[in-house]
């Protein structure tokens, strides 16, 4: 880095080897090498720059993705990218586009769904781009309830062809990414009729467009469903909408891996579960619960940054004000951010192992573990996806006023980040997913049904119902014994209230629908002992490097003290700990702090981002802030001219009008 650091002070307090950190963050030495030498590619060339970006018009913004998305494409061929290197690629240049859903969505339904046949026939035309796809199953009239979508595939015997048929305004695909304005065909969920007997959902690939002059094909109407939130953000992405109008395709191109249509239109059940036609969501879930520790380590280092720069009250003497990173008010509303965002990487890195061990398992044929692998990528999404949402907002508050400039970065991270809330199934849907599998490992307790797993505590139910936190000062709190044994009584006494209180109702569904607030909570309890419990286990691993392990030992207690702390209600209530014993958990959090507090510019250093990537004057490597921020002011199309389009039209004329008042 050039020129003068201002935070070169802070970065000397470090109590740990940053380098070897940036390695645990990547995961691995040969991550940390890869993602370093991308994230620079990317950066230095001035084809993915980032200027601009958030003034332009729709149109022009489009326009700019779709250069941006086609030459990241060429460079990948020209420089010879393997997949890995290509998909760190796409992540640096940090625009959401269409190949995001043709990469991540399109290619994984057709390996998940597709027979062996179906993925030789369309794989390799994906691969190399010569057809683009998209996801299409939500609906203008559903998303959530995936056995209400409306789109019909009727099978027509005599053609040996599955007619796609949008038969009401509510059947209409709605939302898709990819699909609205570049996609040439999709992966399109709907309803399998054969033989008149409707036999649920399932994936078909229909082609929409002409790999001629991209016009849509006849019976297809397609377009983009419009603005959505925020400036520039995901404003770059052709989220669209499709309708049928009885649209012809062959028989093998319904996906066919979990049933099957025969020549004759009969329907044949594989003997895979039904449930794997969901497995590219759930492989989505997974994607999505490693990222959310980008987007939340991305705002985070900004405000860690921006509060070590800034200074506000306290000047002793004519002397310097006080960094507003020192308030601990600050330290309470950023430190336990800090914390999330490595706790969101371990148990990212977790969660993807869980996913390739059911994966494998899968290809064997064992269905055993898919139950807790949609229980885990559903509680997890939710839980990290709604903690980053929150979190960049407040990361985004953190910064005072300069926090709400789009030059901060934080306005656009937030707009960007905000719908994975909602997208790959809306939070409170999933957690209530998660509260099934909770009530039905409850019920199975006692029928010699051993809960293994994330769920092997409650095999502990008669103990962990009964038991007692020993804590009796404040540092005992950092036992993980005693953590581990708070969380898992917490999730289990709730799990246990919500069952017994279910079985108070005659019919259980209804049951289920009254108490679901109560359920979801109980799923959130056992989601966060998920977190705590896998950061717990990372520190059980041999990890090198001078200081590195004490440093996540303290980001480990911010992160579940926090959670204790704040959730305080849960575990007085469930009984296990006592008022006093609440109040020794925060009185170590705030030592905590204390510790965390000469180390943090050096722990956000450790995500090793590239000015480019974060895109903030705020997070600046070097803490440049102010010039920068008066520099960027200038830059705004409004300062072009002293005197603003309009004013001759709106403002000479009142100001006038004023001025004759005045003489009167
Ligand atoms: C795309 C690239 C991703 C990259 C991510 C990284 C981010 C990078 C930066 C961001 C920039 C751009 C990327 C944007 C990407 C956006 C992508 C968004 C795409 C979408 O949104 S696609 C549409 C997603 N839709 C949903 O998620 C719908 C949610 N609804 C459902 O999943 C289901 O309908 C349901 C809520 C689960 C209910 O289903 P159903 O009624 O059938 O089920 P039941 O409740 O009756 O349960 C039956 C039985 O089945 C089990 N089960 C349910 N789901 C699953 C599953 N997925 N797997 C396994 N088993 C499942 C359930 O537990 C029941 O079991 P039981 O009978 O009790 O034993
Ligand atoms: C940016 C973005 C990109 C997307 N990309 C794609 C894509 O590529 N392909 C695709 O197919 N889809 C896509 N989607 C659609 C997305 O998957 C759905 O919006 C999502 O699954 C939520 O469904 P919904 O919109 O029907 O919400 P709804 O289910 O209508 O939710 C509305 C409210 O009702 C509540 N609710 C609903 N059901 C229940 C229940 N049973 N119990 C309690 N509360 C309930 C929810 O919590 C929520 O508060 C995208 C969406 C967005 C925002």
């Amino acid at each position: 880095m050039e020129g003068v650091d201002y935070l070169a002070d802070e970065r000397k307090k470090a109590e740990f080897d940053v380098n070897e950190m940036k390695i645990v963050w990547a995961g691995s030495r040969h991550n940390f090498e890869l993602s370093d030498r991308i994230s620079k590619l990317v950066a230095n060339d001035p084809g993915f720059s980032k200027e601009g970006r958030t003034m332009l018009p729709r149109k022009e913004l489009f326009k700019n993705t779709l250069r941006k998305a086609t030459y990241a494409w060429k460079r990948i061929i020209e420089l010879r990218l393997s997949e890995e290197e290509a998909a760190k690629l796409r992540h640096f240049v940090d625009e959401p586009a269409f190949t995001d859903l043709h990469w991540g969505m399109f290619i994984p339904a057709i390996k998940g769904q597709g027979t062996d046949e179906q993925q030789k026939k369309w794989l390799p035309l994906a691969y190399k781009m010569q057809i683009i796809g998209c996801y299409a199953q939500t609906e203008l009239g559903h998303g959530s309830n995936v056995q209400g979508l409306e789109t019909t595939a009727t099978f027509d015997p005599q053609t040996d062809e599955f007619v796609i048929h949008s038969p009401t305004l509510t059947s209409s695909k709605w939302w898709p990414g990819g699909l609205g304005k570049v996609s040439t065909h999709a992966v399109v969920y709907a309803r399998l009729i054969t033989n008149g007997k409707d036999y649920g959902i399932n994936g078909f690939i229909v082609q929409l467009r002409s790999l001629e002059d991209h016009k849509p094909l006849p019976g297809v109407t397609v377009g983009d469903i419009g603005l959505k939130f925020g400036n520039g953000a995901y404003n770059t992405m052709d989220n669209g909408v499709l309708r049928f109008d009885h649209v012809r395709i062959p028989r093998d191109q319904m996906l066919m891996r979990v049933s099957q249509v025969t020549r004759e239109g009969k329907y044949v059940q594989s003997d895979v579960p039904r449930q794997l036609l969901y497995g590219t969501m759930v492989y989505v879930r997974q994607t999505i619960v490693s990222d959310a520790s980008n987007a939340l380590s991305r705002a985070v280092c900004i405000a860690t940054r921006y509060s070590a720069v800034r200074r506000q009250f306290g000047s002793q003497n004519g002397g310097q004000e006080i960094q507003v990173i020192d308030y601990k008010t600050q330290q309470n509303r950023l430190f336990p951010l800090l914390a999330s965002a490595y706790a969101f990487r371990f148990v990212g890195e977790w969660l993807k192992w869980l996913y390739t061990d059911v994966t494998q398992r899968l290809q064997a044929n064992d269905f055993s573990t898919l139950p807790e692998a949609h229980a885990c990528t559903a509680g997890l999404k939710s839980l990290t996806t709604t903690a980053t949402a929150d979190g960049i907002e407040e990361c985004r508050k953190l910064c005072g006023g300069h926090g709400y400039l789009c030059s901060s970065g934080l306005p656009e991270l937030f707009a960007v980040y905000v719908p994975a809330c909602t997208y790959e199934g809306d939070n409170t849907v999933l957690l209530l997913q998660v509260a099934r599998f909770l009530m039905k490992t409850v019920s199975q307790l006692g029928s010699g049904k051993k809960p293994v797993g994330t769920i092997a505590y409650m095999g502990r139910i008669e103990h962990l119902m009964q038991c007692r936190s020993d804590v009796k000062q404040a540092k005992d709190w950092l036992k993980p014994s005693a953590v581990v044994e708070a969380f898992e009584a917490r999730a289990a006494r709730m799990s246990v209230a919500c069952a017994q209180n279910l079985s108070k109702f005659d019919n259980p569904e209804e049951g289920f629908a009254e108490l679901a607030a109560d359920l979801a909570e109980a799923a959130v309890a056992h989601c966060q002992l998920i977190v705590v419990s896998k950061f717990i286990e990372k520190l059980q691993q041999d990890i090198p490097g001078e200081g590195v392990k004490q440093q996540l030992e303290v980001l480990c207690g911010i992160y579940y003290l926090f959670l204790l702390h704040k959730h305080q209600g849960d575990f007085l209530g469930t009984g296990y700990i006592t008022s006093k014993q609440a109040s020794l958990a925060n009185d170590q959090l705030r030592a905590l702090y204390s510790q965390l507090r000469p180390n943090a510019i050096s722990l956000v250093d450790a995500f090793n981002y590239t000015d480019h990537f974060l895109d903030s004057i705020l997070g600046r490597y070097d803490g440049n802030v102010y010039p920068k921020l008066y520099e960027a002011a200038w830059k705004d199309p409004l300062n072009q001219s002293d005197i603003a389009d309009g004013f001759h039209e709106y403002i000479r004329p009142l100001l006038k009008q004023q001025l004759r008042t005045a003489r009167l």
